[in-house]
Order: structure tokens, then sequence, then C-alpha cells
């Protein structure tokens, strides 16, 4: 049975869930040093990757879920690994290629990302960041609307395939999920991977 508070404008919109999430995702970090352990071998194990040539993973910033042990993983599995670069505020993300001899530099947000020598490259699987995530595939980003951007451009394209990386305890029943947002294929986390589609 739908409840009535489903058809009540959030007041709050997104700002109160992600104030939660950043507050579990904290804790998660603290109390799980394997994750990204686990969370690759999840990945490796259940993800459909064998036919995909390159992959977007994302350069970790703050409490995200580490994506170092995949990326040796993926490096070791003959795949091209590239990094986000925020070109454009408010444009869709571009993507250089990543190998660990390659220089990094400090973009927009202070993230880490291929200087303008490395080559740009368009992935077929992206290894998505998140605050928190829904079981059907529902996700709660940094509020930049990039990710979204970036993943309705490259579907209308080809297909690709969206992989949400994140902790077990940044699932969330639920939160507003808009209709420009990019749902999930895919969650990995420490505990499990879960197709979403
Ligand atoms: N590791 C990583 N790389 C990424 C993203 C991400 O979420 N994680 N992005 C996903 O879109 C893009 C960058 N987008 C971002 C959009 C907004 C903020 C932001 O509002 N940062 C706040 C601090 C947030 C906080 O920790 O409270 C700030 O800089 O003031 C950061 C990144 C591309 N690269
Ligand atoms: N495909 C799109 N085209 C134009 N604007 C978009 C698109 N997707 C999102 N936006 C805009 O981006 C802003 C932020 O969106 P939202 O709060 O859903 O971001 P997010 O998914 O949490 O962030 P991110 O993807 O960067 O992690 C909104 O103002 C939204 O209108």
């Amino acid at each position: 049975m739908p409840k009535l508070t489903d058809f009540l404008p959030d007041p709050f919109g997104k700002d109160i869930y992600r104030l939660n999430a950043k507050k579990a995702r904290e804790d998660a970090h603290l109390r799980r040093p394997h994750a990204a352990r686990q969370a690759a071998t999840h990945f490796i194990a259940s993800v459909p990757f064998a036919n995909r040539k390159c992959i977007a993973v994302y350069y970790p910033a703050g409490t995200e879920l580490h994506t170092w042990p995949l990326v040796e993983e993926l490096q070791t599995e003959g795949k091209t690994v590239c990094l986000p670069v925020v070109a454009n505020t408010n444009k869709p993300l571009i993507f250089r290629a990543y190998t660990p001899e390659m220089p990094l530099e400090k973009g927009p947000y202070g993230i880490m990302a291929p200087a303008a020598t490395a080559p740009v490259c368009h992935p077929d699987l992206l290894i998505v960041p998140l605050l928190a995530f829904r079981r059907d595939g529902g996700r709660l980003g940094m509020g930049g609307g990039y990710y979204d951007r970036t993943l309705q451009q490259l579907r209308r394209e080809r297909n690709v395939l969206a992989v949400g990386y994140a902790y077990a305890d940044q699932e969330m029943e639920k939160f507003p999920v808009d209709r420009h947002d990019q749902p999930l294929d895919w969650i990995v986390t420490e505990r499990e991977a879960i197709k979403v589609r």
C-alpha cells in the first residue's frame, strides 16, 4: 500500500539524505579496512566484464571505497583503465587513460585526475562513486549531476554498464530519485554483487 508521504513533496530534497549517507560512509570506512579488496573480488567473480575494453574507475576521495585493488585486477586482465576529468562545470565528464606511471594532477573539487597529456578514452563500463544506493539501482551522488549527465550521453551512443561501488552500509531504503537520475545496472560492495537490471 502506498504511504501518504509517497505523494507529499519532500521538504528537504536530497540534502538530508546526503548528510546521513556521508555519516554512514565515514563509519564504514573506519570499520571495514578490507572492504576494497573484498569488493574487487566480488566484481571480478560476478560482473560480466570480459567483453568490455575500457573501464572507468574513480580516484578515491575522502571516505569513498578505494578502487586500487580493482584497478590492479583489471590491469592484470589487460583492460584499459581510465579516470574521470571534470572538463567543464555542469557538462558530462570526459575520461583519460590511467597507468601507474601516468602523472596525475589535482583537478576541480581537489580530486586527482590524469593530466591533459593522457589519451582520451571512451569507457564501456563505469565504476560509479556514490553517497548512497538503493537496491533498485537508485543512486545518490555528490550533487553535481556529473555522472547523470555522463551516463545519459554515453547510453545514447552505445551500450555501457554502470556499476555502483560502495560500502554495504551505504544502502538506503529510500531517497528521492529524480527523472534525470541515471540508474545503476549493478552495485558492488564488500558483501555482494547485486545485478539490478
Ligand atoms: N572520486 C570521485 N571522483 C569524481 C566524483 C566523485 O563523486 N568521486 N564525481 C562525481 O560527480 C565527479 C566530481 N564531482 C564532484 C561534485 C561535487 C563535489 C562537492 O560538492 N564537493 C564538496 C565537498 C563534499 C563533502 O565531502 O562534503 C566541496 O568540494 O565543497 C565533489 C565532486 C568526478 N570525479
Ligand atoms: N542529464 C542531465 N542534464 C542536465 N542536467 C542534469 C542532468 N542530470 C543532472 N542534472 C542536474 O544536475 C544537478 C544535480 O543532480 P543530482 O542531485 O541528481 O546529482 P548527483 O547524481 O547526486 O551527482 P553526481 O552524479 O555528480 O554524483 C541537478 O540540478 C540536475 O538538474
